[in-house]
């Protein structure tokens, strides 16, 4: 798939660096764009998936000092993989300790799926250091939206051939739980297994995060290293229920952000977060602004999520 024409050229980073968070974890930031501009962190999904130089391009470097955060275990952060004293919380910490780290006193926070997830929890314990949000393809971490997407009965009845490489791993008495059954074997003794279940996994995301199929990104998912830090950190936080008390946790807090400047993307025919969470989003907050596109999946790639996602930082440039 050729790349949009709405995003920014590439850029190298200007700085970066390595945060030491705890005696066991230490993260890979980076900061590209304009020293003196206006900052906006930008959060990846997963959780585990990592940051690239692609995602500096959202933003104008002219205006913006774009900082990309590996979280804990994903890309260069390390130790790769790990899921000791890895939660939602520690990460949303992790982000306070980095805004200070940079001397930042505001920021806009931009993230896609899981990067909305916790761009959302973020802002709702941090309200007063959100400029404005940007969001794609609304993921909440509820037990029915992880349903629709690992286990029986929802996505896999668009996606019917590569949700059967998706189960092949694992036992037809285990296929009533996906989500435990796979955690069982991505943090089991089995290095072979890990790896075969970690690719399955990971597979399975990146042949239905577009609309049409990307070859280039389901030969991500063959990538040993990326595959077991997205599959087993995504797997732990969904084992885990998110770390929230309750299912709808975001929801329930929605009125602490209700205030802040936000942009609301989602793909029309987004199948790993369907619509129905960013539609339910939406309406618990219509003064954010939101759209769907209607041409597209789950990917903050494919062109119209892409564009409108560049018009919403560049309409928070004068923020
Ligand atoms: C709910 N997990 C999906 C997610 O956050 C995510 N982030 N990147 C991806 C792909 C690599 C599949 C594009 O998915």
């Amino acid at each position: 798939m050729p790349e949009s024409p709405a995003l920014y050229p590439p850029i190298e980073c200007y700085d970066h660096g390595f945060l030491k968070v705890t005696d066991l974890h230490t993260l890979y930031y980076e900061q590209s764009g304009n020293p003196q501009g206006k900052p906006v962190i930008y959060l990846h999904g997963g959780p585990g998936g990592g940051v690239s130089a692609h995602d500096r391009r959202y933003f104008d470097p002219a205006v913006y000092r774009t900082i990309l955060l590996d979280q804990r275990g994903a890309g260069k952060s390390t130790p790769t993989a790990s899921l000791e004293d890895n939660t939602t919380w520690s990460l949303v910490t992790d982000i306070e300790m980095l805004r200070k780290h940079l001397g930042i006193d505001k920021w806009v926070v931009f993230g896609g799926s899981w990067g909305s997830t916790l761009s959302l929890v973020y802002a709702q314990e941090h309200p007063d250091r959100v400029k404005a949000l940007i969001l794609r393809g609304i993921f909440m971490l509820r037990k029915s939206e992880l349903n629709w997407f690992y286990e029986f009965g929802g996505a896999s009845n668009i996606f019917p051939d590569a949700w059967d490489e998706y189960i092949k791993p694992i036992p037809e008495e285990e296929r009533g739980d996906m989500v435990a059954a796979y955690h069982k074997r991505l943090t089991g003794d089995d290095e072979d297994e890990r790896v075969r279940c970690a690719k399955a996994w990971s597979t399975w995301e990146c042949s239905t995060s577009k609309l049409f199929v990307d070859p280039v990104e389901v030969a991500k998912a063959t990538e040993d290293v990326w595959a077991l830090a997205f599959a087993r950190i995504e797997c732990h936080y969904f084992f885990n229920k998110g770390f929230f008390k309750t299912d709808a946790h975001i929801l329930e807090n929605v009125n602490k952000i209700r205030h802040i400047p936000a942009t609301i993307v989602q793909g029309r025919y987004d199948v790993v977060c369907p619509a129905t969470s960013a539609w339910e989003l939406h309406k618990a907050w219509p003064e954010a602004q939101f759209e769907f596109t209607h041409d597209c999946g789950h990917s903050a790639k494919e062109h119209g999520t892409t564009a409108r996602l560049v018009q919403a930082a560049d309409e928070y440039k004068s923020l």
